[in-house]
C-alpha cells in the first residue's frame, strides 16, 4: 500500500467527505448568495464550535509525544484566539448578533454532537485520536476553500471566512497535521488504526451535518 494513514482515512470516509467539501453552502459562499440568516446562524454556531475545537488543541497539546509538536500545536492556539476571534466579532457586528448570542446561543444538534465528539476524544482519545478529530476539521476546510474562484465575493464576512481558509499558512498547518497523524498513525496496531478510523468518520459526517443544519432550502 503506498497511501499514506491520512489518505486511506479520507478514502474510507466516502461519501461524507466529498459531500462536505463541496456542499452547496460553500458553493453559495463563493458567489456571496448564502442568505443572512443563514450565515448568521452558522457563524453563531460555529463560534461555539471553535471553542470546543480550541479545548481539543489544549488537549493535543498536553498528548503530543514531542516538545516540536507542541510548539507547533501552540502556535494554532494563537491563530485561533487573535485572527478568528476578530473575524467572528466583526462578522456579528455586521449580522447584527446580539450579544446572548455571541456568549451563549441555543446549540442546535449538529453543534452538540460534534461537541460531544471532540469532548469525548479529549477526555479519553489517544493523540493520534485527537489528531484525527483536528485534522478532519481543518482539512475539510481547506479543501472547501482551495475550490474558491480566485475572485471573492464583495461582502466581507463572505470573503475573509473564505480568505482564512485558503492561504499559505493554513495550508502549512494543514499538511503539518496529515504528516503528524501519518507519523504517530505508522506506530499504531490495527486496533488502534480501526479506532481512529471511527473517529474520523464521525467527524467527517459531524462536518457534514454542520452544513447541513445552516442549508435548509
Ligand atoms: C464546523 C467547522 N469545522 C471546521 C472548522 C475549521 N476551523 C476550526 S478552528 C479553525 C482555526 C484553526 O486554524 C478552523 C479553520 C470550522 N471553523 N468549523
Amino acid at each position: 500500500m503506498t497511501d499514506t494513514f491520512t489518505d486511506w482515512l479520507r478514502a474510507r470516509s466516502e461519501p461524507d467527505w466529498t459531500a462536505t467539501v463541496t456542499h452547496p453552502f460553500t458553493e453559495a459562499l463563493f458567489e456571496g448568495l448564502v442568505p443572512t440568516g443563514n450565515m448568521r446562524s452558522y457563524l453563531v454556531q460555529d463560534y461555539q464550535f471553535v471553542d470546543d475545537f480550541l479545548a481539543l488543541l489544549g488537549s493535543a497539546v498536553a498528548k503530543a509525544d514531542r516538545y516540536s509538536s507542541r510548539l507547533v500545536l501552540s502556535g494554532a492556539i494563537g491563530v485561533v484566539t487573535n485572527e478568528e476571534n476578530t473575524y467572528f466579532q466583526r462578522a456579528f457586528d455586521a449580522l447584527g448578533v446580539g450579544e446572548s448570542d455571541r456568549v451563549h446561543p441555543a446549540l442546535d444538534e449538529a453543534t452538540l454532537a460534534f461537541r460531544e465528539l471532540m469532548s469525548d476524544t479529549n477526555a479519553r482519545g489517544s493523540y493520534p485520536e485527537v489528531l484525527a478529530v483536528l485534522t478532519v476539521a481543518e482539512w475539510t476546510y481547506l479543501e472547501w476553500a482551495m475550490r474558491a474562484p480566485a475572485a471573492p465575493p464583495e461582502n466581507f464576512v463572505h470573503a475573509e471566512w473564505i480568505a482564512l481558509h485558503r492561504n499559505p499558512d493554513f495550508q502549512r498547518w494543514v499538511t503539518w497535521l496529515c504528516g503528524e497523524l501519518d507519523r504517530v498513525g505508522a506506530e499504531l496496531d490495527e486496533r488502534e488504526r480501526a479506532r481512529c478510523l471511527r473517529i474520523f468518520q464521525q467527524a467527517t459526517r459531524c462536518e457534514l451535518d454542520f452544513f447541513n443544519a445552516h442549508w435548509k432550502v
